[in-house]
C-alpha cells in the first residue's frame, strides 16, 4: 500500500471577506480510509470541503490532492487532478430529465474517448455497483431518495476516481436507508479502495464506518478532536467532543 496519503491538509485557513471560519487546519487522509468532517451548524465543514476540492481557494495554507495542489494549477495538469474525484453534495440532483442511464453517461461522454458501446457498459456497471441494476430506464422522480444517493453516487464515480467527496449523503434517509448507504460506502471503500471525505452529522454512520474524522468548532475556529470517532466518544477529554457524541445537550 502506499504510504503517502491521498489528501494533505496543510495549515489551512478558510472564511469568507474579514470572516475566518478556520485557520491552522492540518490533517491528513490515508489511502482507502473512510474518512469523517464533523462539527456543529455552521462549523464551516461544508466550507472546508470546497477548499479541498478547489471551489474555494484557501485564505493560507494549502491542500495536496494525491500529492497535487489544485491552486495554481490550470489546464490540462488541473483536469487531470479534478478527474482524481468525484463529488456529490447534498443539492447535487440527478437531471431530472434524464433516465438514469443518462445520467451515467453523461460524463463519460463528456470526459473520456471510449466509443458509445463502451460508454453504456461502464455506465450499466456502475449502476449495478451500487445496486441499482435494472434500474437504468427509470427518471430520477420515481426513485426513492435512498435510489436517488445512490445513483448520485453512480455518477460521481463514472470516471473512476479514486476519491469520493460527499455532503451529508444521508440527510433527509430514514435509518434503514441510511444503513444500507453506509453498507455501500463500506464495500466500495473496502472493494474498490476508493477514499471517502464525508461530512456528516449521522452517528450511527459515524460510528458504523467511519475510520478516523475531524471535528471543527466555530468558537475555537478550528479543529477540536482528531482520530477514531469510538475513541473520542470514550476518552476525549473535551467535554462538548464527549457530549456531540453522546447527543447531550450543551447548553440546558
Ligand atoms: N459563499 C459564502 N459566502 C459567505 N458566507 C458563507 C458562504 N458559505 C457559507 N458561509 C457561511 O459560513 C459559515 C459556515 O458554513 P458551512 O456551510 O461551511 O457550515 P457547515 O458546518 O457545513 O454547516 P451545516 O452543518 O449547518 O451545513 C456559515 O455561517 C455560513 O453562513
Amino acid at each position: 500500500m502506499d504510504p503517502a496519503p491521498i489528501i494533505r491538509v496543510e495549515g489551512l485557513a478558510a472564511g469568507f471577506g474579514d470572516r475566518i471560519l478556520m485557520k491552522d487546519v492540518t490533517f491528513d487522509v490515508a489511502r482507502g480510509e473512510i474518512f469523517m468532517i464533523l462539527g456543529g451548524s455552521g462549523s464551516g465543514k461544508s466550507t472546508l470541503l470546497k477548499n479541498i476540492i478547489g471551489l474555494y481557494e484557501p485564505l493560507a495554507g494549502r491542500v495536496l490532492i494525491d500529492g497535487d495542489d489544485l491552486v495554481g494549477t490550470t489546464g490540462a495538469a488541473r483536469e487531470r487532478i479534478l478527474r482524481k474525484f468525484g463529488v456529490s453534495f447534498q443539492s447535487g440532483a440527478l437531471f431530472g430529465s434524464m433516465t438514469l442511464l443518462e445520467n451515467i453517461v453523461l460524463p463519460l461522454e463528456a470526459f473520456t474517448a471510449l466509443p458509445p458501446d463502451a460508454i453504456d457498459l461502464v455506465a450499466r456497471m456502475k449502476l449495478s455497483q451500487v445496486g441499482l441494476g435494472g434500474a437504468e430506464a427509470r427518471m430520477p422522480a420515481e426513485l426513492s431518495g435512498g435510489m436517488k444517493k445512490r445513483a448520485a453516487i453512480a455518477r460521481a464515480m463514472a470516471l473512476d476516481p479514486k476519491i469520493l467527496f460527499l455532503d451529508e449523503p444521508s440527510a433527509g434517509l430514514d435509518p434503514i436507508t441510511s444503513a444500507e448507504l453506509d453498507q455501500l460506502l463500506l464495500r466500495l471503500s473496502r472493494e474498490l479502495g476508493v477514499s471517502f471525505v464525508i461530512v456528516t452529522h449521522e452517528l450511527e454512520s459515524i460510528f458504523g464506518i467511519g475510520d478516523r474524522v475531524v471535528m471543527l468548532d466555530g468558537a475555537s475556529k478550528g479543529i477540536v478532536a482528531a482520530g477514531d470517532p469510538r475513541e473520542l466518544r470514550d476518552h476525549s477529554e473535551h467535554a462538548w467532543v464527549r457530549r456531540f457524541f453522546h447527543r447531550e445537550v450543551v447548553n440546558p
